[in-house]
């Protein structure tokens, strides 16, 4: 299948002094029909990417495809993008149906009335159309929005951070929204978020993106479960870390030696490894933890217990003085597994490890 978006070396300076390298010339291609987010922190260059996407920006170097062809020099209204923005400006003396018909009446579509309403029905704000914007809540707003934005039919609609100006249960339940109305037009979607549980719901794959660099391109389990630096595994989840240094067990595993006391089964050395220390990390949740002290396991004291509903985090400081973290499930009445102060063993197996070069 064709990509919807090829980039290649692509790269954005601001001026300034120094000037500020928003992307430094990243690599990536979006597949058509795809459901793709871009995450990061703030200022990693996420909407410094989407806007070189929708024309807004020019690049400083490298090239942008759409569907195979080089659209660099193509302004914004050429291009079969739409976007959608955090903030939708919808226009306050029209009604529903108008803001939606709106750009579609400006490029003198005949049946703009016809298609706007089908767009409502589809957002499922059909009985809406002779409303205010004012008139509506902001989850049904930014709806209207969408409905707008997909009006034209555009091969590829950006969406950054739409839902951010949304509350909690209203972001949630426009997650499943999206993604219907992303299944049922086969419209490629790029959505930008520095919300990680939002990336991971919704999305076919991510690009965990990092100071203007893309560090990852993956499905949500592959970013969680395998994820490829250590910028990765600490912007989603939550893991302990350990720097170690690995002594190989023939072809297939190795043992990470942390310290004197501390070392943990795990795989091979990544084929990346140069030598010398790597870092090792396992999730909360992989490791499990016991009351007392088992010989030549890894144990300590429990120093802090955090009750989180369905789980329990445990901080144990090993007899070292080094800490790890551990979430396990709660007896079936509720209770901790083990009190502060007192002595626990924690296990991980060799699957839960992972070996991190970057
Ligand atoms: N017009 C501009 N002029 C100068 N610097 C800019 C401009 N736009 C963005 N930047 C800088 O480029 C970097 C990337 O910005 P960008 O807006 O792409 O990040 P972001 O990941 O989308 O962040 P956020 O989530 O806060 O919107 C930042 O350091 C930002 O300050």
């Amino acid at each position: 299948m064709q990509d919807a978006i090829t980039i290649n070396g692509l790269t954005k300076s601001y001026p300034g002094t120094p000037p500020v390298r928003a992307l430094k010339g990243s690599d990536l291609s979006i597949r058509d029909n795809e459901f793709f987010t871009l995450l990061g922190p703030s200022g990693c260059g996420k909407t410094t990417l989407l806007r070189l996407i929708a024309g807004f920006e020019v690049p400083t170097d490298g090239t942008l495809k759409l569907f195979g062809e080089n659209i660099s020099k193509l302004p914004p209204e050429k291009r079969p993008v739409n976007t959608v923005f955090q903030h939708y400006s919808l226009f306050p003396h029209m009604n529903v149906l108008e803001n939606v018909a709106y750009g579609l009446l400006r490029q003198g579509k005949p049946d703009a009335r016809r298609t706007a309403q089908e767009m409502l029905d589809l957002v499922h704000l059909g009985e809406f159309a002779k409303r205010r914007p004012s008139q509506l809540s902001g989850g049904q707003q930014q709806r209207v929005a969408l409905a707008r934005a997909l009006a034209p039919h555009p091969r590829v609609l950006l969406l950054d951070e739409p839902l951010s100006a949304l509350d909690l249960k209203l972001r949630q339940s426009m997650r499943a929204e999206l993604k219907r109305l992303q299944r049922e037009t086969g419209i490629t979607f790029v959505f930008v978020t520095h919300d990680q549980e939002e990336a991971l719901s919704m999305s076919d794959r991510i690009a965990v993106m990092s100071r203007g660099e893309i560090q990852q391109v993956a499905r949500p389990a592959e970013i969680y479960e395998y994820p490829a630096t250590r910028f990765v595994a600490e912007f989603i989840g939550d893991a302990n870390f350990f720097e170690a240094t690995p002594r190989m067990n023939g072809d297939s595993a190795a043992t990470y030696h942390v310290s004197d006391s501390i070392r943990f089964a795990g795989p091979a050395l990544p084929a990346n490894a140069k030598g010398g220390k790597v870092t090792v990390m396992f999730r909360l949740e992989k490791a499990r933890i016991a009351p007392g002290r088992a010989d030549g396991s890894l144990g300590g004291t429990i120093s802090d217990i955090e009750y989180l509903g369905s789980q329990t985090e445990y901080r144990v400081t090993l007899d070292d003085g080094m800490s790890v973290a551990v979430r396990s499930e709660n007896h079936q009445d509720g209770t901790a597994i083990a009190e502060v102060g007192s002595q626990a063993t924690v296990e991980v197996d060799p699957e839960a490890i992972r070996v991190l070069v970057a």
